[in-house]
C-alpha cells in the first residue's frame, strides 16, 4: 500500500471534501432529475417536441402507469442477475483496495448481450410486438425510478453493516441526504454479486438498445419500414453498447466503481437516466421522422467513425499502459515519472490532449444526434448533457490525479495543456 493510500485510509469523515452541489445538490438532483427524464420523454413524443414549449406537454396518470412495465423491468432485472452468475467468460481482479485485497469479478457483459440479441429474436420470430415499448416507455421511466429510490434506500441502510474501510472515501460525510445520493458503501456486495459492477454495463445500458430496436420496429408498424435515420441511430448505440460491454474489464478502473459510492446518482443513472435519455434520439424519430441523404449519411458515419477510433484507441493505450507499459504497443511511448511508481504518458493519445477518450466520445454523441436533422433542440439534449458531465468529470479527475501525482501532474499539464478539444479547451 502506497503512502497515498495509507494517507487517504485515515481521512476522516470531516475533511471529505462535498461534490455536485453538496447538501442542496443531495436535495435538488433526485428530485429533478426523476422528472426530467419523465419530461424528455413527453417532450420527444409530442408534436411540437419543443423543449421550451409553454406549458410544457405533461402527461397524464394514465400514460404514467402500464401494469405490465413492473413485470417487463422486474423479468428483465432478474434475466441480467441469472445471466451475470452463469459460469460465462473469465474472472477477473479488481484493483486493490483500503484492506489490500482485490475483489473478484465475472466478465461476461458481452455473453449477456449476446443471449440478450438471441432471445430478442426469438420474441421477434413469435411474433412479439416489440413496438409497444413506444407505448410502454412512461410507464416503464416511471418503474425504473421506483427500483432506483429503492435500491438506494436498500443500499444506504446496509452500509451501517459494512466495515470502515468498505466506506467509500467521499460518501461518509454523516449527512444523510448527501450520503445517500452520493453513496456510501464502495462495492456493495450480496456474497459474490457486485451490485455496482452488475448495474453499471447490464441492465441499464442493454436495455437501452432494446428500447431502440422497440422504437424502430415502432416505425416500421407506423411507416412500413425503418428510416436511415432510425437505423444510423440504432447502430451506433448498439456499437456504443457492446464496445462498452465487449471491453467490459476496463470498468473496473473507473472512477465509478474505484472511488464512487453507490448511492442514488449512479442507482439512477444506471438504471433510468441512460436508458431513458441516452436513446432518445429513437424515441423522437417516431414521431418526428426525417429525410436523410446519402450524402448526409455519408458524412455522419465518418464522424462516429472518426469519434469511435479516437475514443477506442485512447482507452485501450491507457488501458494497455496501466497493464503493461512494456507491451510493444505503448513501450515506444514518452512517459513522465510520478512519486507513486507509475508513469504518466505525455505522447500518443494522451499527449494530444488530457482526455483523448473524452473528445472520442463527445464527436459520436454529435454523430447520434445528427440524423434528426436541425429543426428540434431535443435529439442535441444528449450532445449538451454529456459536454456538461464530461467537464465536470475532468475536473473530478484532475483534483483526483494532482492529489495522487502532485508536481508530476502539473508537469503533465504543462507538456500537455489542453483538457479535451486540442486548442479550444
Ligand atoms: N457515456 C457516458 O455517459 C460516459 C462515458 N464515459 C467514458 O468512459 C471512459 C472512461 O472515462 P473515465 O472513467 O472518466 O476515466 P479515464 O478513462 O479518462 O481515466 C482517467 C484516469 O486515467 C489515468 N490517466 C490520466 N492521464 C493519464 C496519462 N497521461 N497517462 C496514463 N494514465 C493517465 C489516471 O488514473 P491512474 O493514473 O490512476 O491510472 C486518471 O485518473 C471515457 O471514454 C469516457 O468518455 C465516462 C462517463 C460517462
Ligand atoms: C445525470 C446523472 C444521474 C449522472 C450519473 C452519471 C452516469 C449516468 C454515468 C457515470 C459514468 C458512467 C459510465 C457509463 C454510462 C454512464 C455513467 C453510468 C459507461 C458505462 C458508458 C459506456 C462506456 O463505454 C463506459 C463503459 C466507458 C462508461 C463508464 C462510465
Amino acid at each position: 500500500m502506497g503512502p497515498n493510500s495509507q494517507a487517504l485510509k485515515h481521512r476522516s469523515s470531516h475533511d471529505t471534501e462535498r461534490e455536485f452541489g453538496g447538501s442542496l445538490g443531495a436535495i435538488c438532483i433526485p428530485i429533478l432529475l426523476p422528472l426530467t427524464v419523465l419530461f424528455l420523454i413527453s417532450v420527444s413524443r409530442s408534436p411540437e417536441a419543443s423543449l421550451l414549449q409553454f406549458p410544457p406537454p405533461l402527461p397524464s396518470t394514465n400514460q404514467l402507469w402500464d401494469s405490465l412495465a413492473p413485470v417487463l423491468l422486474v423479468g428483465w432485472m432478474s434475466l441480467h442477475a441469472c445471466l451475470y452468475l452463469l459460469p460465462l467468460g473469465k474472472v477477473s481482479e479488481g484493483l486493490v483496495l483500503r484492506d489490500g485485497k482485490r475483489l473478484k469479478y465475472p466478465i461476461n457483459g458481452f455473453h449477456g448481450l449476446c443471449i440478450s440479441g438471441v432471445l430478442l429474436l426469438l420474441l421477434l420470430m413469435l411474433g412479439a410486438p416489440l413496438g409497444y415499448l413506444f407505448e410502454l416507455l412512461l410507464p416503464l421511466a416511471v418503474c425504473a425510478i421506483g427500483v432506483s429510490f429503492l435500491l438506494s434506500v436498500y443500499l444506504y441502510v446496509r452500509s451501517f453493516w459494512a466495515p470502515h474501510h468498505a466506506l467509500a472515501l467521499g460518501g461518509n460525510t454523516g449527512n444523510p441526504l448527501y450520503d445517500f445520493f452520493i453513496g456510501r458503501e464502495l462495492n456493495p456486495r450480496i456474497g459474490n454479486f457486485d451490485l455496482k459492477y452488475f448495474c453499471e454495463l447490464r441492465p441499464g445500458l442493454i436495455g437501452w438498445v432494446v428500447i431502440n430496436l422497440g422504437m424502430m420496429m415502432k416505425e416500421v408498424e407506423l411507416r412500413g419500414s425503418p428510416s436511415l435515420a432510425m437505423i444510423l441511430v440504432n447502430c451506433f448505440q448498439l456499437l456504443y453498447v457492446a464496445d462498452a460491454l465487449w471491453n467490459e474489464e476496463a470498468v473496473l478502473t473507473t472512477m465509478d466503481i474505484v472511488h464512487d459510492g453507490f448511492g442514488f446518482m449512479l442507482v439512477f443513472g444506471d438504471l433510468a437516466w441512460v436508458p431513458f435519455t441516452y436513446g432518445l434520439q429513437a424515441a423522437f424519430l417516431v414521431v418526428h421522422p426525417q429525410a436523410l441523404s446519402s450524402l448526409g449519411a455519408a458524412a455522419i458515419i465518418t464522424l462516429n467513425g472518426i469519434g469511435y477510433y479516437i475514443f477506442r484507441k485512447s482507452n485501450s493505450q491507457k488501458n494497455q499502459f496501466r497493464r503493461d507499459p512494456t507491451h510493444p504497443s505503448v513501450a515506444r511511448l514518452e512517459t513522465i515519472a510520478t512519486a507513486t511508481g507509475k508513469r504518466l504518458l505525455v505522447s500518443g493519445w494522451w499527449g494530444l490532449v488530457r482526455h483523448p477518450n473524452y473528445l472520442g466520445d463527445l464527436l459520436m454523441a454529435l454523430a447520434w444526434s445528427l440524423p434528426c436533422g436541425f429543426s428540434h433542440l431535443l435529439p442535441y439534449f444528449y450532445v449538451v448533457y454529456f459536454t456538461v458531465l464530461l467537464i465536470h468529470r475532468e475536473a473530478r479527475d484532475e483534483k483526483q490525479c494532482r492529489a495522487k501525482y502532485g508536481l508530476a501532474w502539473d508537469t503533465y499539464c504543462r507538456r500537455v495543456p489542453y483538457r479535451i478539444f486540442p486548442y479550444i479547451y
